[in-house]
């Protein structure tokens, strides 16, 4: 039998405790978390994910806190809000929502923010302890997080013995992705678009991580039966068969074949996807805990 791993159910007890955390934080010390979401221009999916974490921050007792920006915004206007916020102290988390309209330097803002409200754990201090199997002091990128704690629901904390394939090396996740696994003892393999026979390399994973960002392509020829398949992608194609214009999210990953050989897979959506925004609530506390003086909580 497959497991479906339940991403709702997941970020749902990540949100629980995350509520019971803020609210004996601010019982104990006076201390309310406060979170910033700063979002530039118009991309409709982005206000989307936007609002989402601003409701969901609001229902953790967080001071929630939204910044709308037009798509002109210049980078000086946007590095002031980041310069102001990071010298407010009633915010514990800064988030500048990605992509950042063409004509703006991303990487200049995010490096911007104080690396101790950096709750999309992207600044390179963040980045760097990870890297360094700090796990304690810095702030994880949320995504990556997430996909951890769905990894540790199927195989415990200890990975060793365990083969894991990340296929994709971004900085926003196949990096940090690996360097978790990687500190669990899993035995590592980042794998990419110049990989030599990738289908290979994907067969070899007892861990198979899929964040490619193209639609169904790794296929049930690529998963090793029994492996546990974590689908990072989000990808939107037309769904003619559900009507005119119509489209549907698929993942990264042939879903219904691979569900067939996988022994635990995340389906999309409902997978790895809800755990993002848990997750960014979770470092939120954290980061709001340090700042207070107090033992933040785990996760
Ligand atoms: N600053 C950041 N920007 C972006 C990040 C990020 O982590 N930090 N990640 C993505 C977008 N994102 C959050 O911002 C995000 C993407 C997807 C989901 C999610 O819950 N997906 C659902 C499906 C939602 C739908 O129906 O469209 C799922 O997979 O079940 C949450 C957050 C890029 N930008």
């Amino acid at each position: 039998m497959t497991t479906v791993i339940d991403g709702k159910v997941a970020a749902a007890s990540v949100i629980a405790a995350v509520k019971g955390a803020a609210a004996g934080l601010e019982a104990e010390t006076g201390v309310k978390t406060g979170l910033a979401v700063v979002i530039v221009g118009d991309d409709p999916a982005s206000h989307a994910y936007v609002n989402s974490k601003s409701k969901m921050a609001k229902e953790c007792g967080f001071n929630s806190i939204q910044h709308t920006l037009p798509a002109e915004t210049t980078q000086e206007t946007l590095a002031g809000l980041v310069a102001s916020l990071n010298e407010d102290l009633s915010i514990h988390g800064i988030l500048v929502q990605l992509p950042l309209p063409k004509h703006l330097d991303s990487d200049a803002i995010i490096q911007s923010i104080r690396p101790e409200k950096d709750v999309d754990g992207l600044h390179v201090v963040n980045a760097g302890k990870l890297a360094t199997g700090d796990l304690e002091t810095g702030l994880i990128s949320c995504t990556p997080a997430g996909a951890m704690l769905l990894v540790r629901s199927i195989h415990g904390e200890d990975l060793s013995g365990l083969n894991a394939v990340v296929i994709g090396r971004s900085n926003l996740f196949g990096k940090p992705m690996a360097q978790l696994l990687l500190n669990a003892n899993a035995t590592v393999t980042t794998a990419h678009s110049r990989t030599k026979d990738l289908a290979s390399v994907a067969r070899g994973a007892d861990i198979l991580v899929a964040a490619v960002g193209r639609p169904e392509m790794v296929k049930v020829g690529w998963i090793k039966p029994g492996a546990t398949v974590i689908d990072v992608g989000i990808n939107r194609i037309d769904a003619p068969e559900r009507g005119e214009g119509k489209s549907r999210l698929v993942g990264d990953v042939a879903y219904a074949q691979a569900s067939e050989v996988a022994k635990a897979i995340t389906p999309v959506p409902g997978g790895v996807g809800p755990m993002t925004i848990a997750m960014l609530m979770a470092n939120t506390v954290i980061a709001a805990h340090r700042t207070a003086g107090r033992k933040p909580p785990k996760f």
